[in-house]
């Protein structure tokens, strides 16, 4: 059995989401920008083994290939992680660690971390390495400028001493961020956030009208940034600022290809592809 076909719950859109997708459709300039993690792809024990549900996959490949619309992927993950994991199409813009990488398309620079976020970087792993260490079923997760401590394959009380002890050491030290995740906690030595993610594409893409999904506490700084035009789409059932919610991420597969099949509409009439 696939994580597609396991305990599928019922399936369609709720029809106050279906006319939010037609509206959407509509608008001249179409950002599609989608959480990873819990969104496209169901959340799994290995981060390493993590892939996106075909049909969202295969929705939002042809997202990418229409006119006046633009795909992104907005994920915590580290970029070459995310490419790893997602194969996302190639026009599609990348935003990674939360929002402190960027790929734009050929030619976009790097994160650069200076002298004093290395070395903090390197006393942070340091920390979470002799935590992990005595913490059994917990792994580390390196980023160009965080470290992540997986709990979710240790006990909850063992899961919960370690997120404690690293938060003991690392909350209010200069130049560390921290960030809560799906049994995982989040670290940094560079200010980031996807609802800042979120502006800087709307900026970069001109988009008229952002279609945004995401699972995650830090999603919602993202679906917070979103304005009238746009529609924010929270995935499962915890605390949500958006104006909309589905349950799964197969939902998220229904409605790309809700999207796709109204955007294809829209711009039917288009000459040539942007
Ligand atoms: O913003 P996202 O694309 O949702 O990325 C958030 C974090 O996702 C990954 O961790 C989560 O997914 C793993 C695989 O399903 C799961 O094992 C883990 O418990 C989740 O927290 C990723 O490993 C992190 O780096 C991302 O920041």
């Amino acid at each position: 059995m696939t994580p597609e076909t396991a305990a599928t719950p019922p399936l369609s859109l709720p029809p106050e989401l279906l006319d939010a997708v037609r509206r959407i459709a509509g608008t001249d300039h179409l950002l599609v920008a989608m959480d990873f993690d819990g969104t496209i792809s169901p959340i799994v024990d290995h981060a390493d083994a993590a892939r996106p549900l075909q049909r969202s996959a295969a929705a939002f490949a042809e997202l990418a290939k229409l006119p006046r619309t633009t795909t992104a992927l907005i994920s915590g993950r580290a970029l070459a992680s995310l490419r790893a994991v997602a194969s996302p199409p190639e026009a599609t813009l990348l935003i990674g660690s939360h929002g402190a990488e960027a790929w734009m398309g050929p030619g976009s620079a790097e994160l650069q971390l200076d002298d004093a976020q290395r070395e903090l970087l390197a006393e942070v792993r340091e920390v979470l390495a002799g935590i992990s260490q005595e913490a059994p079923g917990t792994v580390l997760e390196d980023k160009p400028a965080g470290v992540v401590l997986h709990t979710r394959r240790a006990d909850d009380d063992v899961a919960e001493d370690a997120v404690a002890a690293a938060r003991a050491v690392l909350e209010g030290r200069p130049g560390v961020f921290l960030k809560n995740g799906k049994r995982v906690l989040e670290t940094s030595v560079v200010h980031s956030s996807k609802g800042e993610a979120v502006e800087f594409l709307r900026q970069a893409t001109s988009a008229t009208g952002i279609l945004f999904a995401g699972d995650d506490v830090t999603d919602e700084d993202a679906i917070a940034r979103l304005g009238a035009a746009d529609v924010g789409v929270k995935v499962g059932l915890d605390f949500t600022q958006a104006e909309f919610r589905v349950e799964a991420p197969v939902h998220v597969a229904e409605l790309l290809e809700a999207v796709l099949r109204e955007r294809r509409r829209e711009v039917s009439g288009d000459s040539s592809h942007m």
